[in-house]
């Protein structure tokens, strides 16, 4: 099959997730390849990506064995010494509404945060023209900072909620969209009327979304949104996770967050347990069920999260602000439990993954510290190479969609960026002596927009190679 794009250089993923034991002799087919595989995170030089008109990987391999299928390429890159080929990020938390004040407003706790500053600014989104403005304005950001997959909670508002649904797929920016649901604790204008009403809308939402995305590749997918559980009856929370089962959707929320929260749970639920079990009790959890921070789960939540396939999306920037608590992230990861990254905008200030990935090797630097002064295992530092696989394929998982991105493999969706250490303007500097992994290191630790120079999904693959072949026209007519 002729490949539409080439991509030959480094390229550099994760193929698995850390701390789980492969075995050598599964698919290694030489020695070679066995050490290679050893690691779960792979810098491959000299090795090319091609992919069809589709925007589906057909090709993965050594460029020296690639030449046939380059040649037949219609466009090729060629990166240069400093440039890398990886998976697009994936943002398994991020509120859409909230952009407009994102950098601002992070002075109170949680419970007065909403009432304070997001509540009114989700209820004026109702106002399909505004919605639009900020929906415009952070999905072009974000995919400016290589978040090409979105987990995004949007508004109570069904028309909103799909505007933000369409700017995605039009601006190339694979998205999974939730209108929220709440129908108590909320405020004067912004709660729905009644439970019925709140599960018929949540319903049209999921049909219409399903079926306005009908042949566009999955690009958008629908998201059942409980707000968290101090918004939600538990009639509302049930009839969510019916609709779950039935339309088997997605499910997003916030589960045991901040102090604040976790008290306001249990007041409402004297004696029927954690937000895990309340969830697990509606039917909430289940593949595919993204559940944000979880600072204050107890071993056993995790452990059921674990059982029922639920992950986890750690936000470590508004854990900082919100949670009075950290997330053991290596601990988990070693316990097997599903994870992803997630900006959190607007508890986090930054749309930016590369900063979500920062945060969390500072978050687990302040874990270990906070252990080492308690006495307590101290088994809780990552790294940037973890935050990457937070970032990439461990999203993936959570999202359960890595069967189509998370990493370059032949049959996957070309979702991947171009990153250069040596980008104009750039915060790194590369040094002669630095080797391959430095760059990378660099990339992760000081990396920015700048760096980002191409963004890839099939929808803007195809833009991409419009755009190529209409300016080869017009320079062959000069
Ligand atoms: O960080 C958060 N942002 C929110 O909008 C929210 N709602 C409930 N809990 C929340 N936490």
């Amino acid at each position: 099959m002729a490949a539409a794009l080439a991509v030959c250089g480094t390229l550099v993923q994760c193929e698995r997730p850390p701390y789980v034991q492969r075995d050598k002799d599964a698919d290694a087919q030489s020695k070679d390849d066995a050490d290679a595989q050893e690691s779960w995170l792979v810098i491959r030089q000299a090795w090319c990506v091609c992919v069809d008109a589709q925007g589906i990987i057909i090709h993965v391999g050594p460029l020296a064995e690639a030449g046939e299928i380059v040649n037949g390429a219609q466009k090729v890159i060629r990166l240069e010494k400093h440039q890398m080929l990886c998976p697009g990020f994936i943002d398994t938390h991020i509120h859409a509404p909230q952009y407009s004040y994102t950098g601002t407003a992070t002075d109170k706790p949680l419970m007065s945060w909403l009432q304070d500053y997001t509540f009114p600014a989700e209820k004026a989104l109702q106002d399909v023209e505004k919605a639009a403005e900020v929906y415009e304005r952070i999905v072009a950001r974000t995919l400016r900072c290589g978040t090409t997959t979105a987990m995004y909670f949007g508004t109570l508002h069904n028309a909103s909620s799909q505007v933000l649904a369409d700017t995605c797929f039009r601006l190339g920016q694979r998205a999974l969209v939730g209108k929220v649901s709440m129908d108590r604790n909320g405020q004067q204008g912004y709660q729905e009327a009644d439970t019925k009403s709140a599960l018929q809308d949540a319903e049209n939402f999921v049909r219409n979304l399903k079926q306005s995305q009908a042949g566009k590749a999955g690009m958008a997918l629908p998201v059942l949104t409980p707000r968290f559980i101090p918004t939600c009856t538990p009639e509302l929370l049930r009839g969510l996770g019916d609709l779950a089962r039935q339309y088997d959707c997605n499910v997003q929320s916030h589960i045991s967050e901040s102090l604040d929260e976790v008290e306001f749970s249990a007041a409402l639920h004297p004696g029927e347990g954690s937000d895990a079990i309340l969830f697990d009790a509606a039917g909430l959890l289940r593949k595919g069920a993204v559940m944000a921070h979880g600072v204050h789960m107890s071993d056993a939540d995790f452990a059921l999260l674990k059982a029922r396939g639920a992950a986890i999306a750690h936000c470590p920037l508004s854990n900082f602000f919100f949670a009075h608590g950290y997330l053991p992230v290596a601990k988990l990861l070693k316990q097997g439990v599903l994870m992803g990254l997630g900006t959190d905008v607007a508890g986090g200030y930054s749309p930016s993954m590369f900063n979500a990935m920062r945060s969390a090797v500072l978050a687990s630097k302040a874990g270990a510290i906070q252990a080492r002064t308690a006495h307590l295992d101290g088994d809780h530092i990552i790294d940037y190479r973890h935050a990457f696989f937070l970032a990439t394929l461990g999203g993936a998982q959570a999202l359960d969609i890595d069967d189509k991105v998370g990493k370059l493999q032949v049959g996957m969706q070309f979702d991947a960026l171009i990153l250069d250490a040596d980008a104009p303007g750039t915060n790194i500097d590369v040094f002669p002596r630095d080797s391959i992994e430095d760059v990378f290191q660099k990339l992760c630790t000081l990396g920015d927009d700048r760096n980002v120079i191409r963004v890839f999904t099939p929808v803007l693959l195809q833009a991409y190679m419009q755009k190529r072949a209409k300016l080869e026209t017009e320079t062959s007519k000069e």
